[in-house]
Formats: structure tokens, C-alpha cells, sequence
């Protein structure tokens, strides 16, 4: 019996207990041996059980708590910069001029696929109201309707992505820029898996943005003819490097909501 469970397990038997297993004693009880080969031999079955399903469960159940564990080693090694294949989180960026849509069509992709909302936009006016050292900067570069350096925009989305629990997010008005992408890109360590665009023509969008009333300091005449100046030499380009990877939906942006809805449908049919 003990010759037996000990050639079984040859990871397990040290060579003091194969030396003693050779001299003697292989048919009696000895509790050290009993120890190495039972004891040991059960636990390493189950650490392998428990490190397999953690792997299995990674790949197919995304909302999981072993998913979220998964997502806290990606966080570890985007520190690196080094992309954590399939356990990074699922990222999908949304673009379009002010007024397209995007935050609009973003509520309803969220009570729909359960992604986490990140407004670029919101992240950086509440760096305006809590009195954070690039506050007033922030404030003058949206009323101007210009772009936040990536420096500190990359920072806040790289916060709020680790701070999430959700695999799955949705990142609102952002890159605005190539130099904001390429900098995504070396701080966060991974390309988005989907880009969304919500094209639409301009005099909607302006007619849009001015009928927001939601008390914005951008949106007035002013800063939109300049936001919209921007969108066309800065964000365009950005557009274009992710149509030609392939990772660019197109969707049409006019219509009411619904419609535009249903256009967005089946960009994340396979995630229902
Ligand atoms: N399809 C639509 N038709 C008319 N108005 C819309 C439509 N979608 C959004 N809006 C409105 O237009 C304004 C801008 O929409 P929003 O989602 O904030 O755009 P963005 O985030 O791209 O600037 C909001 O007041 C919103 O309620
Ligand atoms: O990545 C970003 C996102 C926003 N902004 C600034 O924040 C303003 C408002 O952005 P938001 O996305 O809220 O506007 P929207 O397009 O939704 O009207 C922009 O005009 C920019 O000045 C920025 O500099 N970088
Ligand atoms: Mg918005």
C-alpha cells in the first residue's frame, strides 16, 4: 500500500522518506510518511482544482468574483505598461462631436450590457469643483473649448478604470486627440477592444448642445464653433487610425434616441 500511494507521488516523496521507504518499515504505520503522501498529495490536488477553475472562470464567466480577482492582477501589470491579454478589461471608447449623442446612447448601453459609465468630460469638471491643483486650468481649457493635457486626462481615466469592479467600460469622449490616444495607450498599456462613433452634422450637433440646459459653460455659441474646429483637425485623425485597425463602428447619429439605439444594438450583441 505505501510503495504503492508513494511511486503515485513522486513530486511529493522527499528522499528521506523514499531512503526510508527503501530501508524499512514500508507496510507500518509511520506518521511522517503518512504526512508527505496523504496530507501533501491532497492539498496539491486541490490547490491545482482551485488555480484550474480560477483559470476556466477568467476566461468564460466575466462578472464573477474570480474575474474580478483576474482584473486585479491586469491592474498590476498595466503598471508595466505590459498588456494583460484576456484578463485586462473590456474597454470601449466613444466618440463623436458635442452633441452627437455620446453620453445619451452611453445610459442606455449601460442599462443594457451593464458597462460602467466613464464621462472624460464629467471626470474632469469635478476636478473643477473639488479643488484640485489643475482646477482652474481644466476650467479655462473647456470654457475655451480645448483639449486637457493627456497628462492629467490619462491619469484620472487610468484611476477610475482601476477603481472599477466592472470588467466591462465604456470610456465617454475620449481620445480627443492622437497625442491623447498615444498616451492612453503607453500609460494604461492596452488599445480599446471596440471604438463607437456617433456621426452626425454639425448643425444638428450645435442645435443639440445649445438646447442642453444643463448649465455647462461650454455650451454656447462660442466654445461650440470651437469645440467643433477641434473635433475636425483633432479628433477626425483619431477616428481614422481606428477605422483603418478595424475597430471602428460607425454609427449614424441622427434620428431619435431609440433609433440610434437600435443602430448600437448589434455592436454589443454578443455580449447579452
Ligand atoms: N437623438 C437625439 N435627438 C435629439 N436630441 C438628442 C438626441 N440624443 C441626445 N439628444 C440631446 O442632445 C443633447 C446632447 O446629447 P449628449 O448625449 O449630451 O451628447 P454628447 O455627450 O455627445 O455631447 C442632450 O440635451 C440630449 O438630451
Ligand atoms: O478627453 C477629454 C474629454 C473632455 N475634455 C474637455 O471637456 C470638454 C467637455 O467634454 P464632454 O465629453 O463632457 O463634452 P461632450 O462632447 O459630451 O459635449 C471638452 O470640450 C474638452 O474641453 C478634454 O479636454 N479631454
Ligand atoms: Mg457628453
Amino acid at each position: 500500500m505505501w510503495r504503492r500511494v508513494v511511486s503515485l507521488s513522486p513530486l511529493l516523496s522527499s528522499s528521506k522518506s523514499r531512503s526510508l521507504n527503501q530501508v524499512q518499515v514500508p507496510y507500518g504505520f509511520n506518521a511522517c510518511q503518512f504526512f508527505y503522501t496523504q496530507v501533501l498529495n491532497s492539498a496539491l490536488i486541490c490547490f491545482i482544482f482551485f488555480r484550474f477553475i480560477k483559470l476556466i472562470s477568467s476566461y468564460f464567466a466575466p462578472s464573477s468574483g474570480y474575474m474580478a480577482i483576474s482584473f486585479k492582477f491586469w491592474e498590476i501589470r498595466a503598471e508595466d505598461g505590459v498588456s494583460g491579454a484576456r484578463r485586462k478589461p473590456f474597454v470601449t471608447f466613444v466618440l463623436g462631436g458635442p452633441g452627437s449623442g455620446k453620453g445619451t446612447q452611453c445610459t442606455r448601453i449601460v442599462n443594457t450590457f451593464g458597462f460602467t459609465h466613464l464621462s472624460v468630460g464629467d471626470l474632469l469638471r469635478k476636478e473643477i469643483y473639488s479643488d484640485s491643483e489643475n482646477g482652474s486650468m481644466i476650467l479655462d481649457t473647456i470654457k475655451e473649448g480645448k483639449i486637457v493635457s493627456s497628462e492629467v486626462t490619462v491619469k484620472l481615466i487610468k484611476n477610475a478604470i482601476e477603481a472599477s469592479e466592472n470588467r466591462r467600460i465604456l470610456v465617454d469622449g475620449f481620445p480627443r486627440s492622437e497625442e491623447n490616444r498615444i498616451a492612453y495607450e503607453r500609460v494604461v498599456g492596452v488599445e480599446p477592444d471596440i471604438v463607437l462613433f456617433f456621426d452626425c452634422p454639425k448643425e444638428e450637433m450645435v442645435k443639440r448642445v445649445l438646447n442642453r440646459n444643463e448649465g455647462r459653460i461650454d455650451d454656447n455659441i462660442d466654445t461650440v464653433k470651437e469645440r467643433l474646429t477641434v473635433f475636425s483637425e483633432l479628433n477626425l485623425p483619431v477616428i481614422k487610425y481606428y477605422s483603418e485597425k478595424g475597430k471602428l463602428h460607425k454609427i449614424d447619429g441622427t434620428g431619435t434616441e431609440d433609433e440610434i439605439f437600435e443602430r448600437v444594438l448589434p455592436v454589443f450583441a454578443a455580449l447579452r
